[in-house]
Parts: structure tokens; sequence; C-alpha cells
């Protein structure tokens, strides 16, 4: 049943128009109507492959819908460049700066004034300068894209497009795998954006994040409109049911289990200014979390973990057993497993089906070199369905499924296996609010047959749900340490920005 709130759609920016769009033959979009207002932060929410990425393909030209209509200003933008000319840009979630290059030479590309063949440098820097001001953002045009947090990445992004003239702003889960304050800072020049008069549309699957900071909300379900309406009109229940279609409960278990013996432990690991001196024990049975801002510790120890780079010094055992470092098959064979945070660049391999994702890790890890065809389907279904990895056609290419449903395929390749110990890195990035709930439960059931879990993560919400123990970085070093039954959500994230040693 679609509830829908009074609209000011002569104001609209953007307008879209029983819209329909189908994938082979399975429709992603089933006529959804909807409209952006300038001044205005508007919010998509739905469960995974509910179909908040195919309509911002739509709204950006990327792809044309089936049926239906879109509007900007008069004009129906037929592709990337109309979009654009037209004020419709987005900010995805894979950063799309050249990250070799500076600040200001990032928000001018394509755009470089010039005397004649001659560069006008200084009219860039001030130039982008100039952007980045009128947003309100402090960062340092001549620092190189690539030095920068993902937050400031984000925000050059942003200062780029409405220099561009953008007046309908799209940004992607713009605070996934963010910390407590740079998702603050994002969710700041979000509302700079709006009252300067952009229309924002935002997606995220942060339920208080998007009743925090939306004016407008539309939740889709398998291709509809579930409900559209204006934020203050609807709650965290509503929410959760118009998006799911029932409640949701998540909570922690009781954890009985007296402490084992120790699963994972790292000692005096070292590497660069990233991970100083860095120790860890993990029980067998426990979860301990790492906590601190995002782009340092996490990514290191994931790399140091998982084999992919040799630390300075330090090291790594799983049951009392010392893993050769560097080596990713040894990490495997001493019973490790990474679930990385970053599925596009290391998780899956896009081009392979489904099927064989989720069977990859399995396979080498038998040396399975050949897949029989016929069994692929009958080995990895009892996956599929744990993780509930939902698909429009029945065994796509990995990458066309939705954000969230990738994820799952991740979770399910390295945890199928088996482990001794895991580090999770991010585990619900891009995850439904269901889906948060169920790969909690998975992980609560991993701890509880014995495995040692190491969880990175950027959310204090997720740390304080999974956790034994929370053990809180900054610059590379352990600042702290918790209980997460002694301290509150609001101490953590205090512990985390200001963390005084207790
Ligand atoms: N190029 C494509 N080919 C085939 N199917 C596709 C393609 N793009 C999207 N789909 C399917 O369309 C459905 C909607 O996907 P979409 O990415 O829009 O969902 P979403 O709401 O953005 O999900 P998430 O929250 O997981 O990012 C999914 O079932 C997805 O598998």
């Amino acid at each position: 049943m679609e509830r829908t709130a009074g609209m000011r759609a002569e104001e609209a920016v953007l307008r879209v128009r029983d819209v329909t769009k189908s994938f082979g033959g399975a429709a992603a979009l089933k006529g959804v109507s909807a409209d952006f207002l300038p001044g205005e932060v508007h919010a998509l929410m739905g469960m995974n492959g509910a179909g908040k990425s195919t309509l911002v393909q739509i709204l950006s030209g990327v792809l044309s819908p089936d049926s239906g209509h879109l509007e900007i200003g008069g004009h129906t933008p037929r592709n990337p460049r109309q979009a654009r000319r037209l004020g419709v840009s987005v900010v995805p979630q894979r950063r799309e700066l050249v990250m070799t290059l500076t600040v200001a030479e990032n928000i001018m590309l394509g755009d470089l004034p010039t005397s004649g063949p001659v560069v006008r440098w200084r009219s860039i820097r001030q130039t982008a300068r100039d952007a980045l001001h009128a947003l309100g953002l402090e960062i340092d045009v001549d620092a190189v894209a690539g030095d920068l947090t993902v937050a400031e990445q984000t925000m050059v992004e942003v200062a780029r497009e409405v220099r561009r003239g953008g007046r309908v702003l799209i940004l992607d889960e713009p605070t996934a795998c963010l910390g407590p304050e740079a998702a603050t800072q994002i969710r700041e020049l979000v509302t700079r954006l709006r009252d300067s008069g952009v229309a924002v549309v935002f997606i995220s699957h942060h339920i208080s994040e998007v009743l925090g900071l939306a004016d407008r909300i539309t939740v889709l379900r398998d291709g509809r409109v579930t409900w559209s309406g204006l934020a203050k009109e609807t709650d965290e229940r509503g929410l959760v049911r118009d998006m799911v279609g029932r409640d949701v409960v998540s909570r922690r278990p009781a954890r009985t289990a007296e402490p084992s013996e120790v699963g994972l432990s790292i000692r005096r690991l070292c590497q660069g200014r990233f991970i100083e001196d860095f120790d860890i024990e993990v029980r067998r049975g426990e979860i301990v979390a790492v906590l601190g801002p995002a782009g340092d510790a996490q990514s290191r120890l994931f790399d140091l973990l998982s084999g992919r780079r040799r630390p300075e010094s330090g090291t790594v055992s799983i049951a009392g057993r010392a893993i050769r470092s560097g080596s990713i098959d040894r990490s495997l064979a001493g019973g490790l497993r990474c679930v990385t945070g970053d599925r596009r660049r290391l998780g899956l391999i896009p081009g392979l089906t489904v099927d064989e994702n989720l069977l990859l890790a399995q396979d080498r890890l038998d040396r399975r070199k050949l897949h029989r065809w016929g069994r692929l389907a009958e080995r990895a279904a009892p996956l599929r369905d744990d993780y509930r990895v939902v698909s429009l056609v029945r065994n796509p290419p990995v990458e066309q499924l939705s954000g969230g449903n990738q994820q799952k395929v991740l979770l399910a390749k390295w945890l199928g296996t088996g482990p001794a110990a895991v580090l999770l890195e991010d585990p619900t990035n891009g995850v439904d609010v269901a889906a948060m709930a169920e790969i909690h439960t998975l992980v609560d059931a991993l701890a509880a047959e014995g495995v040692a879990v190491l969880l990175a993560s950027s959310s204090a919400e997720e740390v304080m749900r999974l956790a034994d123990r929370v053990v809180v970085v900054r610059d590379g070093r352990r600042v702290a340490e918790h209980r997460v039954d002694d301290i509150t959500r609001d101490e953590l994230i205090a512990t985390t920005l200001g963390g005084a040693l207790r």
C-alpha cells in the first residue's frame, strides 16, 4: 500500500513519473514517481535490490527508462553528459578523483583556464579554493587527492560538482564505512548544500542518520514506492516496515561462555606510521573490535593479516602457531580468513558469476582446479540460502548484483570455509537493516562455534551490537580498551575521538 504526503511538485527541479526498468526480463523498477525539490534533502531508502541505484542511474542519464519519463526544467536527459549539463551530478560510492593529481587539479579537471597555450595555475588554485570555501570546506588545494581521507575525497568531489553547476546532487551512501567524526562532517556538508538551494538526493541504510538529516524520504521495495513523505511524518519503526514489510529485531545475545584459549594473537606488529607496536589477543569464541578513525589502522591490519603485505616486524599466531607473514596462502592455511571492506577492489571477481564467486575461496582451499559446472549451482545453493543472496536473474555476473547482495556474497565466500579466526572489515557495508541483523546473527554464530573474531568496524553501533571488547586505535597505536558491557555508545565515540588511555 502506497503512503504519500503532500508535495509541491510544481517547484520540483527534477521529476520522475511512472518509471519502469527491467534487466533480462525481470523488473527492477515498476512505476516509480518522485519529485526532487531545491533546498531539500531527499533520502532514498530500501532493502538491498529494492531499486535505488537503478533509479539513480536513470536520474543521471546512465540508463534510459523502459517506460515513464524524467524531466529536468522541461528537458529529458538522454545520457550522463546531458544530465550533467542540466545540473544532475552523482557522487558515487567509489571515488572518481584522479588520485595522483592535486585537489585543485581535480576540482578544475576538464575546465582548466588557459591563456593561449599556457595553463593559468594561479587561477586554478584560487578558483578551486573559492569552490571549497563556498561550501565551508578547509582542504589544502595543493594536497594530492590520494593522500586525503575518504571523507575529504567526497568533499572535493562535491565541490567539483557544485562548481560545475550541479543543482541536483546525488550522494550514494556517502557515509558508508566512515567513522563517527567523518560521517558528521559529511552530514554537515549536506546541510550546507541544502541551505544553498541544491536538491540533494541522499542514499543511506542508516535510519537514524536519514531521520536526522532528510527533509523528505522515498522508500522503495521490490521496485515500487511503498512510502514517500516528509521525514517528520515517519519514524524508525514506520520506515523499517515500509522497507522490509515487517519489524526487525537485532539483539545482542547473552554470551555466557567462559573465556577459552587464545585463538588469534597479534604481537608487536609494526607497519610504518599506520600500525605501531600493535598487540591484541582474541580468545576462541570472543569478538574483539578495533575502532578508530577510518583510513588508517584498519585497512593496514587487513593487508598484514591477510598476507597481502609483509609487516616490518611483529607476529601473528592462530591457536598458538605463528603464521609466516606476507603470504596469502600461509594465512589461509593457518585458518585465518580476512573479509575486506573493499569488496569492489579486493573482494569479488567481476565477470565471474555469483555462484563462482561464492565457491572461489572454498575451491582455492581444496586446491580444486576445475569446476564441475553441473554441481556448481548445487554447491553454492546453501551459501546463497544462508546469506540470503537475492538477484533478479538466477546466476548473473556478480557485478550485476545490488551492492548489499555483493557484500553478502563476499561474507559467504569466506565465512563458509570453516575458519579458525576471522578479520571482518566493516562486514555490513552497504547492507540493509534486515540483512544487517542477519549478518550480525551469523557473526554471533561463528563466535559461538569457537571462532576468534576480530572486527575492524567504523560503526560504533556495530561494535556495541557485536563485540565483547573494543580496542580504540589512534595514529596506529592502541589508546584505550573497554569491555563493551562497561561503556555506552556515546562514551565509546568520545574515546574514539578524544580517547584518553584507561
Ligand atoms: N545491469 C544489471 N543487470 C542485471 N540486473 C541488474 C543490473 N543492475 C541492477 N540489477 C538488478 O536490479 C535490482 C535492483 O538493483 P539496485 O542496484 O537498483 O538495488 P539497490 O536498491 O540499489 O540495492 P543496494 O541497497 O544493495 O545497493 C537487483 O536485483 C539487481 O541485481
